[in-house]
């Protein structure tokens, strides 16, 4: 489904991403992996186009994205810092994000779900962070997309809040969505994904099960085995 290969990526003298490969495959979960400062955010702009790489290929079923605009559509991305605009209330949003998405939308169970109905005629400026996040959530699922891009989701969000989205998240796998996740939390990973996608010094450094990473490293937790992968002992 999403093919890219000899990805590039410097800014300025620093390179983010060395040559980069990856095949994902139609359906599931993928938790993209890596420390702070590997090229997780830059990998996925460059999958939607936010992010211009130097050099490289990328293909969403089997069709160049480089310079394309309009395969975003098939794409819900959830960014890692929404920057909403303050002054707007969180129905003015939502109203303003369905006029620049012109696709069929089902927010209201979302609210619902996320407990917004109270916040729903509220400046954005005046919410906390975690009900900011629920905002953004909302506008991530209420369109049907193939692609769904979520960049650090759980950040701020409450232990209830938590099991929505992971409930949410699991039922778009179920309808054969592919998901793309990035998180430093590790209990969220072994719950939900099926495949880790785990990036050090520019490249894919493993791609595989939760299963086959803790048998290569011999751990038997996933916390435990994504450290001995960054301790480089499995080259
Ligand atoms: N627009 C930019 N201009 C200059 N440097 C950038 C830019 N965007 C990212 N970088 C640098 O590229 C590197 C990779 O950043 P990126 O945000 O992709 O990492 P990440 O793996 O998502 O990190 P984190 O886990 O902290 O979110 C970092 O050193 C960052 O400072």
């Amino acid at each position: 489904m999403i093919q890219i290969s000899q990805l590039h990526k410097k800014f300025g003298k620093l390179v983010v991403l060395d040559g980069l490969d990856l095949d994902i495959e139609a359906g599931g979960i993928f938790a993209v992996l890596g420390p702070n400062g590997s090229g997780k955010t830059t990998l996925i702009k460059s999958i939607l186009g936010m992010v211009i790489p130097n050099s490289g290929a990328i293909q969403i079923d089997g069709k160049s994205v480089l310079k394309k605009w309009e395969y975003r559509n098939q794409i819900n991305y959830l960014p890692q810092i929404a920057n909403f605009p303050a002054n707007l209330s969180v129905k003015e949003l939502i109203a303003m994000v369905k006029n620049l998405r012109p696709k069929e939308s089902n927010e209201k169970d979302l609210i619902e779900l996320f407990g917004l109905t109270p916040f729903i005629d509220k400046k954005l400026g005046n919410l906390s962070g975690g009900t900011k996040q629920k905002v953004n959530i909302v506008l991530t699922f209420m369109f049907d997309s193939d692609i769904i891009i979520l960049d650090e989701p759980t950040t701020g969000l409450d232990p209830i809040a938590l099991i929505h989205l992971k409930k949410i998240i699991q039922q778009e796998k179920a309808k054969g969505k592919t998901i793309l996740i990035t998180t430093h939390i590790m209990s969220f990973v072994d719950e939900i994904a099926d495949e880790i996608v785990f990036l050090l010094d520019g490249n894919i450094y493993f791609k595989g099960s939760i299963e086959n990473l803790k048998t290569k490293t011999e751990q038997t937790d996933l916390e435990h085995a994504i450290a001995h992968l960054i301790s480089k002992q499995y080259v």
